[in-house]
């Protein structure tokens, strides 16, 4: 824990930092990557160069100046990004670079109001906390590297199959290089890939899409539209278009905190587009555990985008257990006279209502930022307890509160 004195000038910093933290951390990636490029193959940079990584910094600092004498409140969210940086491999010396940078940052920015005594407490500060994520980062890799199949840092995998979904998700079946057998994870976690680039390797983090105790692990991808100078797409498009069978991929180890809890209460996944694909691993994990009743709502445009359709219809034929409910909300000329959906539109509150007997059940959901900001709303409104809600979201959480339901 930090000195009073420098809890006392971090606390008194939070309303400068909370008009200029964006600024701080915009400047800081931009230094970053002029004086580190090689940092290029680690971070998303669709994530830089839309400015998401920089406003998700900007609050976990934010947040941190606000809990600096309280941080059992901010457990929840270092397990969450201690499980991120532990998909990327994040080393100790990167801490260092960071915390360097993040200081440069906060003096170019605040020019001589960061006077040496706030730039000494907030040094402080950042070794504190990223001591606490060195070590919890370090527990993870040994727990995963001793476990059967376990690695650390990053290992080879060959894809041995490749499927279309959809129009626009395909399937990637990878197999262990050495042959010695996949580990164990938790359905929902996912997973991050590094592939080779022109100028820099490129990392994305992608769910694994199956669930755990196979020969193989999974993965499926939503081929993103190409924005070139936003990198967007690069690593969607690669896998779409180059990758087959034989292909070389390397995988980070699996990571996550959003995951299937234990527990005997029925089940609702609630899926918008390619947000599917945790929800893929925790039914098909529910579905061979044969216990709980599952719930499944997915929503997509239509038929063509559709995936997993009939994977899930064959599994809701075979089990009593499983209750399938498809939204389409453009669907196609021949989906009208189809049976291939159930509801035409988006998710409501009206429609939970009458498909729900009850609301004491788990609620899981993955989707688009506007799905799954709607679907927040809906299960507030109905009542759930926020201790059932779980969910999978990569932006700052604000915005994820920011928009009412449709109805
Ligand atoms: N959890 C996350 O942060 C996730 C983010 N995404 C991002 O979202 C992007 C779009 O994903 P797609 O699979 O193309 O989805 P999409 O654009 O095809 O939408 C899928 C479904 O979400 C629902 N939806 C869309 N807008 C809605 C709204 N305003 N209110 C309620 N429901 C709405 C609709 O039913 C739609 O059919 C992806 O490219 C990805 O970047 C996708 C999945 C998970």
């Amino acid at each position: 824990m930090a000195s009073t004195k420098t809890i006392q000038i971090v606390k008194q910093t939070e309303p400068v930092l909370a008009k200029y933290k964006e600024d701080i951390t915009s400047t800081f990636y931009k230094n970053l990557f002029e004086q580190h490029p090689e940092l290029k193959d680690i971070f998303n940079m669709t994530h830089q160069a839309n400015g998401l990584q920089a406003k998700v910094l900007a609050n976990a600092i934010f947040h941190y100046s606000k809990y600096i004498d309280q941080l059992e409140m901010l457990s929840g969210a270092v397990e969450q990004i201690a499980q991120k940086h532990a998909s990327l491999a994040i080393s100790p010396e990167m801490y260092d670079i960071v915390g360097a940078g993040l200081l440069e940052a906060i003096k170019e920015v605040l020019g001589e109001a960061a006077t040496p005594e706030i730039i000494e407490a907030w040094a402080e500060a950042y070794g504190d906390l990223a001591g606490i994520f060195i070590q919890r980062e370090e527990q993870i890799y040994k727990d995963f590297e001793v476990k059967p199949g376990g690695w650390r840092g990053y290992k080879s995998y060959a894809v041995v199959k490749k499927e279309v979904e959809s129009e626009t998700i395909t399937s990637f079946y990878l197999k262990p290089c050495d042959g010695k057998g996949c580990p164990e994870f938790l359905p929902g976690q996912y997973i991050s890939v590094r592939v080779k680039g022109d100028a820099h390797s490129h990392t994305r983090n992608y769910s694994l899409s199956d669930s755990p105790g196979k020969d193989y692990l999974r993965i499926s991808i939503k081929k993103e539209p190409a924005v070139k100078d936003f990198a967007q797409g690069v690593v969607s498009n690669y896998f779409h278009k180059e990758v087959e069978e034989g292909s070389l991929i390397n995988l980070g180890i699996p990571s996550g905190e959003f995951t299937l809890k234990p527990g005997d209460k029925p089940v609702v996944l609630l899926s918008g587009g390619v947000g599917v694909t945790p929800l893929m691993s925790m039914l098909n994990a529910l579905m061979e555990q044969g216990k709980r009743t599952v719930y499944f709502l997915h929503a997509a445009k239509n038929s063509g985008t559709h995936a997993f359709a009939s994977h899930v219809r064959q599994l809701s034929d075979q089990s009593g257990l499983l209750k399938s409910y498809v939204f389409y909300d453009e669907p196609l000329e021949k989906d009208l006279c189809g049976k291939d959906y159930d509801y035409q539109g988006l998710v409501s509150e009206t429609v939970l209502r009458s498909i729900l007997p009850s609301v004491e059940m788990d609620f899981y959901f993955c989707g688009p930022t506007p799905f799954m900001q709607n679907i927040l709303s809906i299960l507030r409104e109905l009542g759930v307890a926020e201790s059932n809600i779980h969910y999978e979201f990569f932006g700052p959480s604000e915005e994820l509160n920011a928009v009412p339901s449709v109805e």
